[in-house]
């Protein structure tokens, strides 16, 4: 029995994710939680002809309580999206200062305000579930998650995971493109690590299951890694004012989701990228600062996944020279990033 809950479950994510989730047949009840629409979604949904049960609630009468009671699995796709010229968050690379207007905190902390409150939500009614955080920005809104816990002791750094998911499927769906051959995309994978946002998206292709063609030239190469470091902005660009990813995000992240639900009901040796707190195994998460060289709280990497979560993190392995100053090159906007959400939280009473 796995209960699911997705909170903003009526958005340009949330809708389609939930489908998703419906769709899968390891879940057997689906609670829906939205500021807005969710009985309407839940309605539709609950017509699906598969086995889970579905319940949308609104905030009036402890909606989010009821949401949440029993929930094995949480994700979190609340929150506001982009429009073009924004960026995730303050992103050094794209120097167009009248443009950027900060989606986060300083300027505008609604999406970190939305997450704080969800967290405490979690933190009060199930503690104990996975949380699968999409709200951006990822690299700050998984610390806001993480600090909300502290406060109420109930962090568990193994249960708590950043979804970078989109970042490693667009890596597959470029690669089987340059391939010449999309019936690879669904088999191809590439370790994506780092952090989910520009520079602090870090492509490993030179471990790409299916390897690039001999000769591919480093312009070519740095096209690609940024293309997908940039994903977003394609999207962002094409909707031309009308959101960001939403239905790829949605398929992302229920193959993460559905991931975690298989590694939990016990199936062995499923590894997957997520962003994480590297606490979630002292080992591991050790050897892993001492090999990007910083001490950072939280990073993205290949993650071993088991009944409690977090088993281990593995390693980046043999990187080229490029793919070491592109690890380099992320650090200085995670740290910041990192720092940002757990100032969010600071000292305030909850
Ligand atoms: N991690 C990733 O790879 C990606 C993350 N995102 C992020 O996902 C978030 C959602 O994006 P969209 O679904 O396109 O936005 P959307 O605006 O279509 O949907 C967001 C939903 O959140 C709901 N919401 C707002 N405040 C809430 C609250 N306090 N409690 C519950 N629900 C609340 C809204 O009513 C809305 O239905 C954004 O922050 C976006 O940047 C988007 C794409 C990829
Ligand atoms: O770029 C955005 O605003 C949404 C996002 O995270 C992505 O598409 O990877």
């Amino acid at each position: 029995m796995v209960k699911a809950v997705v909170l903003g479950a009526a958005g340009g994510i949330g809708q389609p994710l939930a489908l998703l989730l419906k769709a899968n047949p390891a879940v057997t009840e689906l609670g829906l939680f939205d500021i807005v629409n969710t009985p309407g979604v839940a309605a539709d949904l609950s017509h699906i002809s598969t086995p889970s049960k579905v319940e949308g609630y609104l905030p009036p009468n402890d909606g989010l309580k009821s949401a949440l009671k029993g929930a094995d699995i949480v994700v979190i796709p609340a929150g506001v999206p982009r429009k073009p010229g924004v960026c995730i968050p303050q992103n050094p690379i794209r120097p167009q200062p009248n443009q950027l207007i900060s989606l986060f905190l300083i300027d505008d902390p609604i999406n970190a305000g939305i997450v704080r409150d969800l967290a405490n939500g979690i933190a009060e009614t199930a503690p104990k579930a996975f949380v699968l955080v999409i709200s951006n920005p990822v690299n700050s809104t998984v610390p806001i998650v993480a600090e909300v816990f502290k406060k109420h002791g109930v962090f568990d750094p193994k249960r708590l995971f950043g979804v970078t998911t989109l970042d490693v499927v667009r890596a597959s769906t470029f690669v089987a493109e340059i391939l010449g051959d999309l019936s690879l995309a669904p088999k191809i994978t590439v370790p994506v690590v780092g952090g989910h946002s520009g520079v602090t998206i870090v492509p490993l292709l030179s471990q790409s299951s299916s390897p690039l063609p001999s000769g591919f030239a480093q312009d070519s190469l740095e096209k690609l890694t940024n293309r997908i470091q940039f994903g977003g902005d394609e999207v962002v660009k094409a909707k031309d004012g009308a959101g960001s990813a939403t239905l790829s995000m949605a398929y992302a992240g229920a193959e993460f989701a559905a991931k975690v639900i298989r590694a939990v009901g016990g199936e062995k040796g499923i590894v997957a990228p997520s962003f994480v707190n590297l606490a979630a195994d002292k080992v591991s998460g050790e050897a892993l600062k001492k090999e990007i060289g910083k001490e950072l709280e939280y990073f993205s990497a290949p993650i071993e996944l088991g009944p409690e979560g977090v088993v281990s993190i593995r390693p980046l392995g043999n990187l080229t020279d490029y793919e070491k100053t592109l690890v380099n090159a992320a650090l200085p906007d995670l740290e910041s990033n990192i720092e940002k959400g757990v100032a969010f939280i600071g000292n305030a009473k909850l």
